[in-house]
């Protein structure tokens, strides 16, 4: 069986972090496994708390799994400070692993600084690891320091983006102004995954989805914009099944396919 590794803070409410990622690759049918960057107080109204885990603490969790058991991808979420990032950048240098996405995750929804200080430089090592980053068009933006207006300014911006950190870039585009469309930009080429905007407010850990799932892709062996379609297929869907839970921006059901 194949096996994905999530590197990630913990979502008490089961909707984003390390709860959605396990069931996403759940869901794929992979084995997966969890290294816990934080744990979150948080629900589908907001985030209350965030404690993290200590570097120290966090490589013991790294070194065990990888040891034993190691995994064909790994995601990479919520990261609250740089020495927790070194720690995981050195941990995928050594162990030679490249099936690396990492979600450069700046902050919740609802607003609550989740990562790091969100600067450009601080994911600067992590970057160097990855296989793919997935911003959304704020956190892509904050990352150039620049704007991002349109489609146009998109396709600059992973351009841009994949020169810097010399790795594949998915803008995401759950924060355009219109539609759910989001952009690769492989190093070679660029292509854009068309998505209609659904009319569902429950989106509560759509990013923390589609990169576990596109590693998942990675780890089955498709290349990248396969496992990048397959993803963004999973997600629709997972968002479409409408599930209803909370009195806020409820999760995504992760259990749809099974149900058909
Ligand atoms: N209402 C929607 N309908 C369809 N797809 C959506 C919707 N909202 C977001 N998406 C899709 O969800 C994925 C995540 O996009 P988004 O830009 O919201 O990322 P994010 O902000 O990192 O996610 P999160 O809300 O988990 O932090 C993308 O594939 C995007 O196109
Ligand atoms: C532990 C954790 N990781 C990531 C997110 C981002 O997800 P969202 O933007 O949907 O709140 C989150 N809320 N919590």
């Amino acid at each position: 069986m194949k096996t994905v590794l999530t590197i990630a803070g913990s979502d008490c409410s089961g909707g984003a972090g390390i709860q959605a990622d396990l069931k996403t690759i759940a869901a794929h049918g992979l084995y997966g496994m969890s290294v816990i960057t934080a744990l979150t107080a948080q629900n589908t109204l907001g985030v209350s708390d965030v404690m993290p885990v200590p570097a120290a603490f966090l490589k013991e969790q790294l070194d065990s799994v990888i040891s034993d058991i190691r995994p064909d991808a790994v995601k990479i979420g919520m990261i609250p400070d740089k020495e927790q990032l070194l720690v995981i950048a050195a941990a995928l240098k050594e162990q030679k692993i490249t099936q690396v996405v990492v979600d450069p995750v700046m902050a919740a929804t609802s607003g609550r600084k989740l990562s790091g200080d969100a600067s450009g430089d601080f994911f600067l090592e992590l970057f160097a690891e990855a296989a793919l980053i997935t911003p959304n068009i704020p956190e892509a933006a904050r990352l150039l320091g620049e704007e991002i207006r349109d489609k146009k300014e998109v396709e600059q911006a992973a351009a841009s983006l994949a020169k810097k950190y010399h790795t594949a870039v998915l803008i995401k585009g759950g924060h355009a102004d219109t539609g759910a469309d989001d952009y690769l930009f492989t190093g070679k080429e660029g292509v854009w995954f068309p998505g209609t905007r659904l009319d569902n407010t429950n989106t509560h850990g759509t990013g923390c989805t589609l990169s576990s799932a596109i590693a998942c892709g990675l780890a089955e062996g498709f290349l990248l914009k396969e496992a990048v379609r397959r993803a963004k297929e999973y997600l629709t869907g997972a968002i479409a099944a409408g599930l209803d839970l909370g009195h806020g921006n409820g999760p995504l059901d992760h259990m749809y396919r099974l149900r058909k």
